[in-house]
């Protein structure tokens, strides 16, 4: 199930699984399925959680959403420690400063354990509620990992959307903090449009999105400057961008697979910034990677799964991430902060304060 603001795709019913994005994608081109729904990780190499739905409903309101959900939490761990974060960051801006990589996305995950069990369609509309467009996810990921757990978010990044030869992008990198003070909360937001740090890292993102399309497209449209666009908790500079597919054939799903991971969850270069995050994080399953559905016809829409958890079958046991671009000036301790703002989107669904991560 995915919520946008122009509305929200269901599928229901489930004729095929895939874990093999290569195999999903051939089935759909040959006609063997009507269409796909699903979850692609990190590395898309890993098993994905595919499936072709009996029916794929659109057209329906996005998700009203509902009111923060009341749960504690009995336990939460921080992967790595809030210390050791600091320490990842600073040692890739001295790889960024050695030429090693030019930016590198890193990040962290919080283990939650909460006192009673919730069901996934709970934590979807809390997630729902808690944005203005009403950007919501939920994926069952019982086609990858057979354990019945799922994958609810609120990202605010559209990774791709298709339609006939159109294809729009809407890339997010660069952050601050909301504030309950208008005033601030403005303040903040004009300090991100004007921050030279900010504005590389969004670069980056933009500069990927161009060059992928440009394999596959004629003309490739954005505007030279960011936006700034805000969700519940977080500014954020975007980039509208809109391209015309010299072969409308060219499916979502493919269209997803060439784009993503962007460097506003990898970096660039790619293949060496996602050895890096290899190597520093290890594997970070369904994290960063691409959450969205794809028709017949190869039309689809696919946001990149940030601000999001893994909610175990157990329905007790989470796992949620933040991350962080990291560029040439970035500092380890304003990059930790960022990644605990960026937490709050799930916390906040939960209705748990952010004070109880103990490390
Ligand atoms: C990687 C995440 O955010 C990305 C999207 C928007 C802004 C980002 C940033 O400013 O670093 C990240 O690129 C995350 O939320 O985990």
């Amino acid at each position: 199930m995915l919520s946008r603001p122009h509305g929200t795709v269901r599928g229901e019913g489930v004729v095929g699984s895939f874990t093999d994005v290569d195999e999903a994608s051939a089935a759909l081109r040959a006609g063997e399925v009507g269409s796909l729904t699903g979850a692609i990780p990190f590395d898309a190499r890993d098993p994905a959680a595919l499936v072709a739905p009996a029916r794929l409903r659109t057209g329906e309101a996005p998700l009203s959403g509902s009111a923060p959900l009341s749960r504690r939490a009995v336990s939460t761990v921080s992967h790595p420690d809030r210390d050791e974060h600091r320490e990842r960051i600073a040692h890739a801006v001295k790889r960024i400063v050695a030429g090693d990589v030019g930016k590198v996305v890193l990040a962290r995950s919080v283990d939650l354990v909460l006192d009673e069990q919730i069901r996934p369609a709970e934590l979807l509309d809390a997630l729902a509620g808690g944005n203005a467009g009403h950007n919501a996810f939920g994926v069952d990921l019982g086609a990858a990992t057979g354990s019945g757990s799922w994958l609810l978010g609120a990202s605010p990044e559209a990774l791709l959307r298709k339609s006939g030869s159109t294809v729009t992008c809407h890339p997010y990198a660069g952050s601050a903090p909301r504030s309950a003070d208008p005033a601030v909360d403005r303040a903040t937001a004009d300090e991100l449009a004007a921050s030279t740090k900010d504005l590389a890292e969004h670069a980056f993102v933009v500069d990927h999105l161009r060059e992928r399309l440009g394999h596959l497209c004629d003309e490739v449209d954005a505007p030279s400057t960011p936006q700034l666009e805000s969700t519940g908790e977080m500014w954020h500079l975007a980039t509208p961008i809109r391209a015309t597919l010299r072969d409308p054939a060219v499916t979502a799903l493919d269209l997803a697979l060439l784009l993503g991971p962007t460097p506003a969850v990898c970096g660039t270069p790619s293949d060496v910034a996602a050895q890096i995050i290899r190597e520093v994080e290890g594997d970070r399953g369904f994290y960063a990677g691409t959450v969205g559905w794809c028709d017949a016809v190869g039309d689809g829409e696919w946001m990149v799964s940030i601000r999001c958890a893994e909610l175990a079958a157990d329905g007790r046991s989470l796992r949620t991430w933040a991350g962080g671009g990291i560029v040439e000036h970035s500092d380890p301790q304003a990059e930790l902060d960022e990644t605990q703002f960026k937490l709050r989107t799930v916390f906040n669904a939960l209705g748990i304060p952010l004070a109880d991560i103990v490390n």
